[in-house]
């Protein structure tokens, strides 16, 4: 058994277990459209959704897209919170507030950047836009180059800028996981709270995981990082366990719900 899971065994019908969509659930694909959870995901969080408190899906994308790309819509009790806390799915229901009027500007002006740019591509999620440069002859660099368009658009439309692998969100302001992770946690009482990332914008959610522990407010918690190349350096090493990318994630939660 993997040892950090010990910590768990006495708390887990008290157990959240909040997991990142895609790096987590969903191996990395170059189209974000072609996305899909790998093979046996809605089967293994079924399984831990019969020891556990709650699953939930904590995702940057449409909360209703993580549900139809992963499958997931027969999961007991999932809760998916999507655009990073803004949306919610549960038992089919969608709750999702009004689009900010600084997406509309976000779209055009992501629009314009992508068009000058070979290989960059716009994901419009409706309440957020991404610029993604997975396509570039060389997606770093052209990350690199965008970053400061992109805070200018930020600015402009009053949004904010969320770096994560080749992609440069333009989100709301005022919520992340750590704010979506403390909602969580409040709702279901959980006592314990295992979180699994793989980016940077899961850090907020690792954050308030440690805060809620050194507080007292749960028992325990544990962090897992979903590896591969491109995982945040920061996640990794902010991590309890480290595994093999999904395959690795669901390998871990096999182990979870065969807990004695
Ligand atoms: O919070 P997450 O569930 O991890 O979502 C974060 C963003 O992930 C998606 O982009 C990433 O995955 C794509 C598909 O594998 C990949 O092509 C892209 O390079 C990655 O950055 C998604 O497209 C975004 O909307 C999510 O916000």
């Amino acid at each position: 058994m993997t040892p950090e899971l010990r910590p768990l065994s006495g708390l887990l019908d008290r157990t959240l277990v909040a997991l990142d969509f895609d790096g987590v659930l969903s191996p990395i694909v170059p189209d974000p459209a072609s996305a899909v959870a790998l093979p046996g995901t809605a089967e293994v969080l079924t399984a831990v959704a019969a020891r556990v408190a709650r699953v939930a899906v904590v995702t940057g994308r449409p909360a209703a897209d993580a549900v139809r790309l992963g499958g997931l819509a027969d999961v007991p009790g999932l809760v998916v919170l999507g655009h990073y806390g803004l949306q919610r799915w549960s038992g089919g229901t969608l709750s999702t507030p009004d689009s900010d009027d600084g997406v509309d500007v976000a779209r055009r002006r992501a629009t314009e950047l992508a068009a000058a740019r070979p290989g960059v591509t716009v994901e419009d999620k409706h309440h957020s836009v991404a610029l993604h440069t997975r396509s570039a002859a060389d997606p770093a660099a052209a990350l690199a180059e965008l970053r400061p368009h992109a805070d200018a658009v930020a600015a402009e439309a009053g949004l904010q800028v969320t770096p994560g692998r080749f992609v440069l969100e333009l989100r709301p302001v005022g919520v992340d996981k750590g704010v979506a992770i403390r909602s969580l946690v409040a709702e279901t009482g959980a006592a314990a709270v295992l979180y699994g990332g793989d980016d940077l914008g899961d850090l907020p959610a690792v954050a308030a995981v440690r805060d809620l522990v050194s507080s007292r407010a749960i028992e325990a918690g544990l962090v897992v990082c979903s590896d591969a190349e491109e995982a945040s350096a920061d996640l990794r090493a902010a991590a309890d366990v480290v595994v093999p990318g999904p395959p690795g994630v669901q390998a871990l939660l096999r182990e979870l719900a065969a807990l004695d």
